[in-house]
């Protein structure tokens, strides 16, 4: 298992994907792949979440996580799926201390300094800020890297193709999540590959 500095170092956008046909799981996988976004953080809002990771890291080139991970069994089910890291919404402290214990690479969501501060006191400083956007957007995150100038940052939630950059030139910003990489409605893999290249092609702006 890589680090979580070196997963979110790997590509500038992880795909949040949330698949209802686990028979797209695959393809979809390849797609993104194939357009250079290789980390891919498949949600557990569906039945299929599970399923989707074991099919997808049959891609070579993938490193295919979990999010949506809300308690520790969900965690422990992830990783016999083959998840190779782990994003959640928010930061509690069972799935902190189980992520820490047992070395795997976790991303856990926070919005404010007290989460923050409390994934410091669990050795923890790379988060998700989450609801990015609506958590305050860019100003927030800012203000957030005053006081603590060591943590990096993968926003979420609320990004889109044409504000990624954007966010990206903050030197607090190693990466950002989103779901715009797959558009709703019918699977498109052209569609998802271009989406794709264009995301993995994101610099800071
Ligand atoms: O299910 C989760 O735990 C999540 O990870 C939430 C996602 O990060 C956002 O839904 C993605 O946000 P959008 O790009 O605005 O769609």
């Amino acid at each position: 298992m890589s680090d979580i500095e070196t997963i979110m170092r790997t590509a500038p956008v992880i795909p949040v994907l949330v698949i209802d046909d686990l028979a797209h799981a695959l393809p979809l996988a390849q797609a993104l792949v194939a357009g250079g976004l290789r980390v891919l953080e498949v949600t557990l809002r569906t039945r299929h979440g599970l399923d989707a990771i074991r099919a997808m890291k049959a891609v070579p080139g993938a490193i295919v996580g979990a999010g949506t991970v809300l308690d520790v069994p969900q965690l422990e089910a992830s990783l016999t799926a083959g998840a190779e890291f782990i994003v959640s919404p928010g930061l509690t402290d069972p799935l902190a201390r189980f992520a820490r214990a047992n070395n795997v690479p976790f991303l856990p969501g926070v919005s404010d300094a007290s989460d923050i501060m409390r994934g410091l006191d669990h050795g923890l400083d790379r988060f998700k800020f989450f609801p990015a956007e609506a958590s305050g957007g860019l100003p927030a995150l800012r203000a957030l890297s005053g006081p603590f100038g060591q943590v990096r940052f993968c926003p979420t939630g609320g990004i889109t193709a044409a504000t990624a950059a954007t966010w990206l030139a903050e030197p607090a910003v190693l990466c950002v999540g989103g779901s715009w990489v797959v558009p709703k409605g019918p699977l498109d893999v052209g569609r998802v590959e271009t989406l794709a290249r264009e995301a993995a092609g994101l610099r800071g702006a």
